[in-house]
């Protein structure tokens, strides 16, 4: 047997807003009435964050969903001369071509006019089924409803963007939810053949949340979590594992075979209690497997051109950059 290869890629986390519509019951990034303070990143602030990405080469544009249907959002959209967060995000996109940097957006539940606009800016894009099932975690959130995000996950296939998407674990659905969750993600898959990876994320609690007593998934059931999407899953889509949840050495033998993307300038703004380990380290840990840096798209999507056009230079400049690096 070939020694198994393991993909990452370099990147910058910007947390363009923490204001969201959806109010998830594990969730420790939003803004919450007497707690954390809601903002929208300023435009030198993001271009700041992009001058100090050293060697990333993924801008993870990740942030809380639909801001113009809360005022709070309206009011501090309408202070950066904005009325909706996708226009926004577009010009945040070219400057971050400019830079050197491939957007990768994650942003919730997005219409398909907005997805189209978004398109051209982006290597490829992201949204979390999160989980098939109607779960209390979930109750205040209309965007984490499933029908919703198949729709986004669908409308992005249709569009040919390279997408990553990938389930919750341990919000409150059961092994049979995890099962269905992953046949809907092939499903959609073998209809539309845009899915480059999907993501095994275990929910981490957090202080001040309603979930924050709520116990994490156990290491046995992210292992198995992780055998089902191999088994589940067609073979040309990775199984993502974040390095900073889990115990990933482990579940590379059960089919795990991506880290996701990995920052050595920011934080995972998501889960800041869990620290990225170095390159280095991760390189030291996974032996005797191969990590090997990979862009936003994989190499599949990058053959098919299905990356958005103005990234293509860019693409196949770091590509070829990455190739000959062996
Ligand atoms: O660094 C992180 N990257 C996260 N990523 C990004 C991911 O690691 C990379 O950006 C992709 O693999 C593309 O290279 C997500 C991407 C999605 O589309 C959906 C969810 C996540 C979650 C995280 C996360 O918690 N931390
Ligand atoms: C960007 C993604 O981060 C995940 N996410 C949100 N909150 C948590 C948490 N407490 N623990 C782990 N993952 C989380 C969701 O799956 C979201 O879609
Ligand atoms: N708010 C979006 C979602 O939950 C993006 C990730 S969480 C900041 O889908
Ligand atoms: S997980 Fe995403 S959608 Fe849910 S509250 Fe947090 S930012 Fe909003």
């Amino acid at each position: 047997m070939p020694p198994v290869t393991v993909t990452y890629s370099k990147n910058v986390f910007i947390p363009l807003t923490n204001l969201c519509r959806n109010d998830c019951g594990y969730c420790g990034f939003r803004s919450r009435p007497g707690g954390i303070k809601g903002y929208i990143m300023r435009p030198e602030e993001v271009r700041d964050l992009f001058r100090r990405r050293g060697d990333a080469k993924e801008a993870l544009f990740t942030f809380g969903e639909r801001i113009e249907e809360t005022d709070v959002g309206r009011i501090l959209l309408d202070e950066i001369g904005y009325s909706r967060m996708t226009d926004y995000l577009i010009d945040l996109c070219e400057i971050a071509i400019e830079e050197g940097l491939l957007p990768h957006t994650n942003m919730g539940v997005v219409d398909y006019d907005d997805l189209r606009r978004l398109k051209p800016l982006n290597a490829s894009m992201g949204l979390m089924l999160e989980t098939t099932a109607i779960v209390d975690a979930h109750r205040n959130s209309p965007g984490k409803d499933p029908a919703l995000r198949v729709n986004t996950i669908e409308d992005a296939g249709r569009l040919r963007i390279p997408f990553t998407t990938g389930i919750l674990l341990g919000i409150g659905e059961r092994r049979e939810d995890r099962i269905r969750s992953l046949q809907e993600i092939a499903r959609i898959h073998e209809e539309y053949g845009h899915i480059q990876e999907v993501i095994i994320q275990p929910f981490h609690p957090k202080p001040g949340t309603r979930m924050e007593n709520h116990p994490p998934p156990t290491f046995d059931e992210i292992r198995d979590a992780v055998m089902l999407a191999r088994r589940i899953l067609p073979d040309d889509v990775a199984i993502q594992v974040p390095p900073n949840l889990t115990d990933f050495k482990r579940l590379i033998a059960c089919g795990a075979n991506d880290l996701g993307g990995i920052s050595s300038v920011t934080p995972d703004y998501i889960n800041p209690e869990a620290p990225w380990p170095s390159i280095e380290e991760l390189q030291r840990q996974i032996f005797p497997y191969i990590l090997k840096e990979r862009l936003p798209v994989y190499p599949k999507y990058i053959e098919m051109r299905w990356m958005g056009e103005k990234t293509r230079d860019l693409v196949l400049r770091y590509s070829n950059e990455l190739e000959g690096d062996h």
